[in-house]
């Protein structure tokens, strides 16, 4: 092969990779036709053919140089996509190709197999970004739920064991700058610009090749967990239950105290699992948007701050602690987050199991109807997340009693960090 890629020796500068030559395979953003679209292809082993701006696999692909220069991958391999296809058909919906719907994720991403299959076949480097597959949740407090009787076993969604029957798909990020920068408001320079001095000049195609629209970041990407039929999901005379998540790895997976996302999640899903065994479809959607999308090196200086701050860790100063900490309260904005709702080709959902507002307001603001909102049940809350609670409802997350008093704030209270 004459383009070997990693392999020369001469350093090769993906901004300037033929000095003004047009692009090969063109991406026309929005179209509806996955042909006339064209494939998302983010190869650093033929340069000519790439048409992004960064590299496929999100942050993983340092993880991949990693492997390539201890020598044990072959930077030019292709992955070999036989038997991968997704397990069920997800779209096309009008809603991929309404111009500005999805600027985050590539709606084709699980077909490019398919799609593509002749490109790929003459050596084009075109990879998936999304894959759907299935799985059996086992999930403690569910079981118990069974053993309850609040969870009925049905040997479909529910099998004899207790385990729960989904169907999951990862999706990673593909960033169609131009509808990126009209979602935060900012100009497509501003923003090319500021994503180039922020990481450092990491890529700097975002300042030097404006004609690349397309750009493949570095940060994590969404798991989806669908229960009950699939195909409910996009239509609206069924009933659908979601729930939007952000990730928390200290309480999801190990169950910290100090907020309610674990308790949260499962409630959720034990929502998602009735709303399926009464014939419509559940929702979750886990967004890799640690600590407010700060990182968990900024919560856990938080969670210092927090316990340590003169007067203890009130809610009152709940959001103030990360400021002071981050620069801002949260990093998340919303405004992305719907792109994989219209993906999936809703429009409306009956039950949105959050009580947070900025969620709401994304979802509906871009044109999905939500029906109930469901907050999470008291019970669940544990004793040191009541201060996140009352610090969430009095900054206007949804709540179906009055919002806390000052004075609630006040003496809504955590564990000192002596006491762990
Ligand atoms: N920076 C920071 N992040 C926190 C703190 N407490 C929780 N988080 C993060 O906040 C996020 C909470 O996300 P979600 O569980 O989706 O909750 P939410 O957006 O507040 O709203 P709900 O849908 O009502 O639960 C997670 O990413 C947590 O890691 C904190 O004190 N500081
Ligand atoms: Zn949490």
């Amino acid at each position: 092969m004459s383009d070997s890629g990693n392999r020369t020796s001469h350093i090769r500068l993906t901004s300037h990779p033929g000095a003004g030559a047009p692009i090969r395979y063109p991406i026309k953003w929005g179209a509806a036709d996955p042909l006339e679209r064209g494939p998302v292809i983010g190869t650093v082993s033929r340069a000519g053919d790439r048409n992004t701006i960064g590299s496929h696999g999100g942050s993983y692909s340092l993880y991949r140089a990693l492997a390539v220069s201890s020598g044990a991958l072959n930077p030019i391999q292709r992955p070999d996509l036989t038997n991968t296809s997704p397990v069920v058909g997800v779209g096309p919906f009008p809603q991929w190709g309404t111009p500005g719907k999805i600027v985050s994720l590539d709606p084709f991403g699980h077909m490019v197999a398919s799609l593509y299959g002749d490109l790929i076949a003459e050596g084009v480097d075109i990879r998936p970004t999304i894959a759907i597959t299935k799985a059996r949740l086992t999930v403690m407090e569910l079981q118990q739920a069974i053993r309850d009787q609040r969870l009925k076993v049905d040997g479909d969604i529910v099998r004899e064991g207790g385990e729960i029957s989904v169907v999951k798909a990862a999706v990673d990020p593909v960033w169609y700058l131009p509808g990126i920068a009209e979602r935060f408001g900012v100009s497509d320079e501003k923003l090319r610009r500021t994503l180039f001095e922020q990481t450092a000049g990491m890529y700097p195609e975002l300042v030097t090749r404006p004609d690349l629209d397309v750009f493949l970041p570095p940060i994590g990407g969404i798991t989806l967990y669908i229960f009950g039929d699939p195909s409910a999901i996009a239509d609206p005379k069924r009933r659908l239950t979601c729930r939007v998540h952000d990730e928390c790895n200290g309480s999801d997976v190990f169950g910290s105290d100090i907020c309610t996302c674990r308790p949260y999640l499962i409630h959720g899903i034990e929502e998602c699992v009735k709303e399926a065994q009464a014939g419509g479809a559940g929702l979750v959607v886990y967004n890799r948007k640690e600590g407010r999308a700060l990182g968990e090196v900024t919560k856990f200086l938080v969670y210092n701050a927090r316990k340590r701050q003169e007067g203890g860790d009130t809610a009152a100063k709940y959001f103030e602690r990360t400021e002071c900490v981050a620069g801002v309260q949260d990093a998340r904005f919303q405004q992305l987050m719907p792109d994989v709702l219209h993906w999936l080709g809703i429009t409306r959902i009956d039950r949105f199991v959050s009580m947070s507002d900025m969620k709401y307001d994304a979802i509906t603001g871009s044109g999905i109807e939500i029906g109930e909102r469901v907050p999470i049940p008291a019970d669940l809350i544990p004793i040191d997340a009541m201060v996140e609670m009352e610090a969430k409802k009095a900054a206007g997350y949804f709540t179906p009693e009055a919002p806390p008093a000052v004075e609630d704030l006040l003496s809504t209270k955590g564990r000192p960090i002596e006491e762990y």
